[in-house]
């Protein structure tokens, strides 16, 4: 049995962070471990309360990890604060384990995930050790420091990206203003480039896609598929669990990650190539 690992922030409305990583690593036979850095009290209505782990704390829960779990993949989510990030960077700096950064920063409704101050410690410490990064539009926007408003301005923010030391990044189209595909888009630090394109479904239930698209990575790495199908795969598995979405809470409510298991229909995930 693979066992993997998630660093993020519990959603105490089990939709997104640690709560959705968990289940998706479930779904994919992957073992999940933890490392929570944050609680969120949370719905699908919002976030009414953030409360940072101490750092000592965290600190303690990777160790407890690393000296007892081979870990096959590790990711990471909502990390809060640069102090977070430097102590967690430090401990996993000599690893040779796939490291999956999600650079979370603010949740559907708005709150911020991540404090300003930190993205820069995200930018220096954390970056340079992903494997696989993988921003929405906004989060590209806030690491380059540049507005994305054409395919032309993705390619640009993913060669700054690459230029910081990730080795591949997906930049998630889900924001894009593009009312029938939902289309991400794959750099690798080699020069290979390529697009996945989805059916958009019109659905309020996205809480959570986000993690649950690098947790679906994150597992498909660890069970050994080569980095280019572990991302076609991740994406299905969210064009999967969105297609079938689950109307739980009165807000954006969660997706579907029973899905997988069941067998539920999707629409083509077409690659294009660049
Ligand atoms: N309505 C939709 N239909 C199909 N796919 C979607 C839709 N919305 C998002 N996606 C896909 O879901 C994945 C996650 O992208 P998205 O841009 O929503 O991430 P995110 O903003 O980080 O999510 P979150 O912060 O809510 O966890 C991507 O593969 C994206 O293309
Ligand atoms: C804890 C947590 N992590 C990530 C997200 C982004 O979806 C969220 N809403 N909450």
């Amino acid at each position: 049995m693979r066992i993997v690992t998630t660093i993020a922030g519990s959603d105490s409305g089990g939709g997104a962070g640690i709560q959705a990583d968990l289940k998706t690593f479930q779904e994919l036979d992957v073992f999940g471990t933890s490392v929570i850095t944050a609680l969120t009290a949370q719905n699908t209505l919002g976030v009414s309360g953030v409360l940072p782990i101490e750092v000592s704390f965290i600190e303690k829960q990777v160790l407890a990890l690393l000296e007892d779990f081979p870990l096959s993949a590790i990711k990471t989510g909502m990390l809060f604060s640069s102090k977070i990030i430097q102590v967690i960077a430090s401990q996993i700096k000599d690893l040779e384990i796939p490291l999956i950064v999600d650079p979370v920063m603010i949740a559907k409704g708005g709150e911020n995930l991540l404090q300003q101050e930190a993205i820069e410690a995200l930018r220096i410490y954390l970056l340079p050790l992903a494997t696989v990064l993988t921003p929405n539009i906004p989060e590209a926007e806030v690491l380059t420091g540049k507005k994305i408003e054409s395919i032309a301005d993705i390619k640009h923010a993913a060669e700054t990206l690459i230029r910081l030391g990730v080795q591949c990044v997906v930049i998630k189209g889900g924001h894009l203003v593009d009312e029938k595909y939902a289309t991400d888009y794959v750099f690798f630090n080699n020069g290979r480039t390529f697009s996945m394109q989805a059916k958009r479904i019109n659905t309020k239930n996205t809480h959570g896609t986000g993690c649950t698209f690098s947790a679906a990575l994150t597992a498909f790495i660890a069970q050994g598929l080569p980095l280019e199908q572990a991302i076609i795969e991740a994406k299905k598995f969210i064009q999967m669990a969105i297609t079938h979405d689950l109307n739980i809470g009165n807000g954006h409510g969660p997706t579907n990650h029973f899905a997988y298991r069941k067998n539920m229909e999707i629409s083509e995930v077409t690659v294009l190539e660049a």
